[in-house]
Formats: C-alpha cells, sequence, structure tokens
C-alpha cells in the first residue's frame, strides 16, 4: 500500500479563501473586520519566521493585524499589561502571544491573562476545560487543524484506536481531548510510556509531536492507519523532517500528513478561523 498524502497546504489555502470571502460579506454588511493582535517577545529567528506567517495570513484574508514586537528584556508586569490593554481594545478579537516566552516569564502567568473570549491560540485553561467536558468554544489551533485534516480523509473516527504521542499543553492532551470527542479510544503517550512501539503499532489514528527527527520507526505503522505527523524539524543540511519516518511510514499507512505542507499551515489556518470566530461569537 501507499499512503495517500493529506495536503495541509491545499486544505489551508481553501480555509483562507473561505474565511476570506467572509470578511468581505462583513464588510459589504457594514460590520467591522476582524483584528489579532500578535505579541513577539524577543528574537528568536524562529518565532520571527513564524510570527511573519501569523501576520501575512491575516492581511492575505482581510483581517486586522496589530503587531507588538518586545524586547526580550520586557518584564512580566509589562506583558501583562500589554495583554491588558489589548483585553480592553474592542477592535481586537484575538491575542497570540507566540512561545516560547524567555525563562523569566512565566507561560501560565500571560496565558491566563489573556481574556478566555479573545484566547483564539485555546491555551487558556477556561477553553481547554470546555473542550474537556465537551462543549468546545474556542479550541487549541493544532489539534483543530489536524481534526480538519482527519475529516478531509472521509474517514469515520468513531471506535477507532487513536494513539497520541506527547502530552504537552499546545499539542497532545487538547489533542487526545479532540479525538476522545471524536469517539476514538486514545492512548496518550510520554516520556515515562512503557513500551511505546506497541501502542502505536495497534493503532489506526497516531498523532506525533514530540521534535525529535524520525522518533517514529515507519515499521510501527499499522497497515492502512492514519498518520499525522506534527514534528518540524529542521536537520543540518537545512531540509525539514517530521517526527514520523516518512518514507516507510507512507507505505504502511492508508493516509499521511507531509512535513512541511501538513500540520503546520494548519495550524495558521485555525488562528485565522478561530479570530472569526471570537469575533462572530463574542464581539459583533
Ligand atoms: N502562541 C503560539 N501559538 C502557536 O500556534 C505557536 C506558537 N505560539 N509557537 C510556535 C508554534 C509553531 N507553530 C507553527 C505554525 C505554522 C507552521 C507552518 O506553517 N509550517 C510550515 C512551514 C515550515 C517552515 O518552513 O519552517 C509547514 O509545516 O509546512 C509551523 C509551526 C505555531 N506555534
Amino acid at each position: 500500500m501507499t499512503a495517500q498524502i493529506i495536503d495541509g497546504k491545499a486544505i489551508a489555502q481553501s480555509i483562507r479563501s473561505n474565511l476570506k470571502q467572509q470578511v468581505a460579506e462583513r464588510k459589504q454588511n457594514g460590520q467591522r473586520v476582524p483584528g489579532l493582535a500578535v505579541i513577539l517577545v524577543g528574537s528568536d529567528p524562529a518565532s520571527q519566521v513564524y510570527v511573519g506567517s501569523k501576520r501575512r495570513a491575516c492581511e492575505e484574508v482581510g483581517f486586522e493585524s496589530k503587531s507588538f514586537d518586545l524586547e526580550t528584556t520586557t518584564t512580566e508586569e509589562e506583558l501583562l499589561a500589554l495583554i491588558d490593554q489589548c483585553n480592553d481594545d474592542p477592535s481586537i478579537d484575538g491575542i497570540l502571544v507566540q512561545l516560547p516566552l524567555p525563562e523569566h516569564i512565566e507561560d501560565s502567568k500571560v496565558i491566563e491573562r489573556i481574556r478566555p473570549d479573545k484566547d483564539v491560540d485555546g491555551f487558556h485553561p477556561y477553553n481547554v476545560g470546555r473542550l474537556a467536558q465537551r462543549i468546545p468554544v474556542l479550541r487549541s489551533c493544532t489539534p483543530k487543524g489536524i481534526m480538519t485534516l482527519i475529516r478531509s480523509t472521509g474517514i469515520d473516527t468513531y471506535g477507532l484506536d487513536a494513539t497520541i504521542v506527547g502530552a504537552s499543553n499546545i499539542v497532545g492532551r487538547p489533542m487526545t481531548l479532540e479525538l476522545l470527542l471524536a469517539g476514538c479510544t486514545t492512548t496518550t503517550c510520554h516520556r515515562f510510556t512503557k513500551d511505546l512501539e506497541s501502542k502505536v503499532r495497534q493503532a489506526d489514528l497516531v498523532v506525533v509531536a514530540v521534535g525529535k527527527p524520525g522518533f517514529i520507526p515507519g515499521e510501527w505503522i499499522k497497515p492502512g492507519a492514519i498518520v499525522i505527523d506534527v514534528g518540524i524539524n529542521r536537520l543540518e543540511d537545512g531540509s525539514l523532517v517530521g517526527d514520523v519516518e516518512y518514507q516507510a511510514a507512507a507505505e504502511r499507512a492508508a493516509h499521511i500528513t507531509p512535513v512541511p505542507g501538513g500540520v503546520g499551515p494548519m495550524t495558521i489556518a485555525s488562528l485565522l478561523e478561530n479570530t472569526l470566530y471570537a469575533a462572530e461569537e463574542y464581539h459583533d
């Protein structure tokens, strides 16, 4: 078998063109354009690239993007004050604080300061809790984008055995909650998991988010499985690879996401979807 490639880049593009149309309709109705505040602290080159893509995506769909670039030495109090200001600004529907933050700033403090109705990353405990209780509102972007990719295969998720490798707050945990909501029997693996191989081998659906190139051997993939690779690892030769041994996995899987062009573009598309959602459900 050779897997069908799930084209995240194309699916993300079609979401963006759909959003662009919805923004145009809002304008025709005399409604406000959705606004996204993008806050970057420090000058990490990878973060600068990602933030740049998010700002460009905003402009493409016709959102207003407000950029805040702060020095690495910005204090936690200063960042919290900026968040308060964005929370109170009626032209801002969504607030994104790019992670990772410098060491001296506590992520959870910052995330919890963002008003849940402007938390377009879906990281606030309120929004994660809503998903945990099966009443989702703003959903974490990467898992949300992955659910869109899985739906694009047409495969019914009810009753599937899903293995999630990685248990972070931003991907693994909300991913598990999404898949549970979609009727999967979920197994979440992490650094203390015994016999990861057997958990991957038995999975009809595997989501890998660990950030280690080729961490999952292709041979572990169950024939006919869906494989979602969240990893984005840059090798010494400059190429990008995922967390799954792609070639060998593609020989066994029914559907697989490539890196690049798989999950990454969907994260940004979901962020834009969430921003429009916040505008329409909360701020209109
Ligand atoms: N508050 C916050 N929200 C985030 O959503 C967030 C974050 N912080 N910090 C960093 C990670 C990473 N992330 C990506 C977004 C798009 C691609 C993406 O579009 N990748 C392309 C190109 C990759 C490349 O060329 O580098 C692809 O996979 O095809 C990747 C990674 C969002 N993140």
